[in-house]
């Protein structure tokens, strides 16, 4: 084991344009939010690997000696095991946890895939006593990336412990990040964390987490974009609760039972993502006009009716797009939708007052709603002077 306390962080994300569609090999353009998952790794000597996750009131212990019995009836990952569940360790896990395939509880689902993280980075050797708690400010289950945000530190921590990946931290530094091979290897592992919450994950949510900034997404292929103009967004949370498998399930069905109604609809997302990013690249290298904020508009516009037509709408994202559409101001949901979160496009000469209304509007609607600032850091290891003291100390509470 090579640290004694350790902690992490990675942010949230908000998909401009691309989210189901990218499931089935489409393009999607995301960005890191500045809002971050914080993690706090201490090792012990009491013979217990424990979780605290405040925010999903999830707290649980279990004896070392107990865990250490699940590897023995387990037969080992075979092939490239960052790239694909071992499924008898999976199905062993469920039968200990006493999670049934189709469960979709926050609690069994994180503690899960800690396990599943914590047993097969460790499986190699000596497996041993630790606590990890984590901390969010992101909302969870909203589209913001929060399960991706949990994975990736779980990841980051747990490779860090286990001597796969150095500790970036220098002794002087209040912040350190990985090379981009650790960064690989963080992503991969999350990516696995984030395959046991959503089923079937593209892989776009982990990325910004482990990566952060703007990327283009395309069937596991990340390519940074780091000329795009700074984007103003308002977020809204409409707090409809909702689940990411739940949806990316039930567009797999729609178009498994209407292929040649879907495939089209995903073509043209992922022609949305596309021009949407010539659009942003052009307006890095000539005078933004109007007439870009124009299309960027009404791409928005074109894929909030497309993700309806997906079947992952829900009456308060209409109510949110009809709200902001009447202060002449575009949205559209991200993420996964059927609630959850949605997002504004701010022009930049949008005035001040136009903001405030809009917030008070969505408000009164009963939403969430704030301006985010877009393009955080990926994955961080941190000294504690670099966590805000009220995530430390709930950090340190446990
Ligand atoms: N802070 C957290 N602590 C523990 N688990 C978390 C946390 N954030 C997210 N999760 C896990 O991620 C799940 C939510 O994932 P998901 O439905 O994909 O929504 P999101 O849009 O927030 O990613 C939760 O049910 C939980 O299992
Ligand atoms: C719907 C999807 O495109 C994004 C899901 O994001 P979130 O879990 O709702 O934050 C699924 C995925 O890309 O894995
Ligand atoms: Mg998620």
């Amino acid at each position: 084991m090579q640290v004694s306390e350790l902690f992490v962080s990675a942010p949230g994300k908000a998909i401009l344009h691309g989210e189901h569609a990218v499931v089935h090999g489409k393009v999607a353009l995301a960005v890191s939010l500045n809002l971050r998952t914080y993690l706090r790794l201490e090792t012990s000597t009491t013979g217990k690997v424990c979780i605290n996750l405040p925010n999903i009131d999830t707290f649980f212990c279990w004896d070392v000696s107990e865990l250490k019995q699940l590897i023995t009836y387990s037969h080992g990952a075979k092939g490239d095991e960052r790239k694909r569940l071992d499924p008898e360790l999976l199905r062993t896990l469920r039968e200990f946890a006493d999670v049934t395939n189709g469960n979709l509880d926050t609690s069994n689902m994180a503690t899960l895939s800690f396990l599943y993280l914590y047993l097969s980075l460790f499986r190699s050797g000596e497996l041993p006593s630790l606590t990890v708690s984590v901390w969010s400010e992101l909302p969870t289950g909203a589209g913001l990336g929060s399960s991706a945000a949990y994975s990736v530190c779980l990841a980051a921590a747990l490779l860090s412990a286990s001597g796969a990946i150095p500790t970036p931290l220098k002794e002087w530094d209040h912040t350190g990040r990985w090379c981009q091979e650790d960064l690989e290897l963080i992503n991969s592992w999350a990516f696995q964390g984030e395959t046991i919450i959503h089923g079937n994950p593209s892989g776009v949510d982990n990325a910004v987490g482990t990566w952060g900034g703007m990327l283009r997404f395309l069937a596991g292929k990340i390519i940074p974009l780091n000329r795009v103009p700074l984007l103003r967004i308002l977020l809204t949370n409409t707090k409809v609760p909702r689940s990411t498998k739940v949806l990316v399930a039930r567009v797999k069905d729609k178009i498994n039972k209407f292929p040649s109604i879907m495939t089209p609809v995903l073509d043209s997302v992922d022609a949305i993502s596309c021009t949407c990013e010539k659009v942003l690249s052009e307006m890095t290298c000539e005078p933004i006009t109007g007439e870009h904020y124009n299309i960027l508009e009404e791409l928005i516009d074109i894929n909030q009716h497309h993700l309806n037509v997906m079947g992952v709408g829900h009456p308060t994202l209409d109510t949110l797009c009809q709200v902001t559409r009447t202060r002449g101001l575009h949205s559209k949901l991200t993420g996964a939708g059927g609630g959850g979160c949605g997002i504004t496009l701010l022009r930049p000469e949008t005035d001040y007052s136009v903001v405030q209304s809009t917030v008070q509007d969505l408000r009164d609607c009963g939403f969430d709603c704030w301006e985010t600032s877009i393009g955080g850091p990926g994955v961080q290891q941190h000294s504690p002077l670099s966590i805000k003291e009220e995530s430390l100390e709930i950090l340190r509470r446990y």
